[in-house]
């Protein structure tokens, strides 16, 4: 398969504006698509997406738009980079104008809830198209860092994997290093779960704990989404790298990441309300996803505990600190 050259981005927000500038910035013919007029106009004419990165220069090449038809018009690959929980909405809207053979791009981490699906499945049953032609690009990329330009690594997987090289060609800067990998199932359900992981050590945060509560929760979570990985098909290998550890890492310990940030706020004894109102729109995705994932736990039989207070903080009234007295009361076992 050729280098792609025609790229369309569907999602303006931090990660979209920001990949679609990496996409840009690795020589391809790139279109970025904002559902409000006024975000594209901004980027047209002032090299600004003021509302997620206002101190980035946005490269000369990338254009965008909110015709969602001319972005795709002719595309080799379409990204989506729009949250988890209106992909499968929003896809429908795009699947009759989809370039039958572009390969189809997640760039969002969560897990539908309605469904318990993984963003390739949702993309497979509403685009239409055989998972071979689904890509996913997950690892510990925070979106700021990267449209600043500091190094970073990240993973492309796809089943294809001319496919996956492709896009791993279309996606290399000086500062963005993809690596391939064929095991969807263990990216997809790394890059949702770190997101849950993250609620916690931000609440742990939140409650005053310092880096060995931060370091038991990272190493618990990643314990703990590398059972439910394995048990849906996942490589246990998987867990070790970017899209697993890394990501967990890069999210559990960076105040830029919104769901740490939000999990803080919780810790800190704000309402859900309150940390949804502070968040300006900004998804945090493990706020859904750990009730998804919560479900496709039990419907597997993987116990999940970390999840479970999230889960329970987030939507039940569970309280942060009795949460973690619980985790720390649980049944004494081997590591
Ligand atoms: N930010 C990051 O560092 C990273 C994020 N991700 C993942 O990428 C995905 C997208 O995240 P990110 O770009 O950061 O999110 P943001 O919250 O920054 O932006 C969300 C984008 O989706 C648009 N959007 C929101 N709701 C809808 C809807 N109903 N229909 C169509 N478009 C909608 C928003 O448009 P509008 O501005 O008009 O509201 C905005 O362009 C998430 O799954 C996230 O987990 C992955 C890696 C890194
Ligand atoms: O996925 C991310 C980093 O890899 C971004 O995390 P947040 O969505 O928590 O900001």
């Amino acid at each position: 398969m050729a280098r792609p050259e025609r790229i369309a981005v569907l999602g303006a927000g931090s990660w979209g504006t920001t990949f679609a500038k990496v996409l840009a910035d690795a020589g391809n013919d790139v279109v970025l698509w904002a559902r409000r007029a006024e975000v594209a106009e901004a980027i047209n004419g002032s090299r600004r997406n003021a509302g997620y990165l206002p101190d980035v220069r946005l490269p000369e090449s990338l254009r965008a738009t909110d015709d969602a038809a001319a972005a795709v018009h002719d595309a080799d690959v379409v990204v989506l980079a729009v949250p988890s929980q209106t992909l499968r909405e929003n896809l429908a809207g795009w699947q009759p104008l989809l370039p039958a053979d572009a390969t189809l791009v997640s760039l969002a981490k969560g897990v539908e809830l309605s469904t318990l699906k993984r963003m390739s499945e949702v993309i497979a049953e509403v685009a239409d198209v055989p998972m071979e032609q689904v890509a996913v690009v997950s690892g510990p990329n925070l979106a700021k860092e990267i449209a600043a330009e500091q190094p970073t690594a990240t993973v492309v997987a796809c089943a294809d994997h001319d496919r996956a090289i492709a896009l791993q060609h279309a996606c290399s800067t000086r500062y963005f290093r993809p690596y391939t990998n064929t095991d969807l199932i263990g990216i997809e359900i790394a890059g949702a779960c770190k997101n849950v992981i993250a609620l916690a050590c931000g609440m742990a945060v939140g409650l005053g704990f310092g880096h060995n509560t931060m370091s038991s929760l990272i190493t618990r979570g990643l314990a703990e989404t590398t059972r439910l990985g394995v048990a849906l098909g996942a490589d246990p290998m998987t867990f070790a790298g970017l899209a697993g550890l890394g990501d967990l890492v890069a999210t559990c310990m960076s105040p830029l990441s919104r769901n740490r940030t939000f999990g803080e706020r919780l810790g800190r004894g704000e309402t859900l309300a309150q940390a949804q109102e502070a968040a300006h729109g900004q998804v945090s995705e493990g706020v859904k996803s750990c009730s998804s994932i919560r479900q496709l736990a039990a419907r597997h039989g993987v116990e999940m505990p970390i999840t479970d207070v999230v889960h329970r903080v987030c939507h039940e009234g569970l309280q942060p600190g009795p949460a973690a007295a619980e985790l720390l009361g649980r049944e004494r076992k081997p590591e």
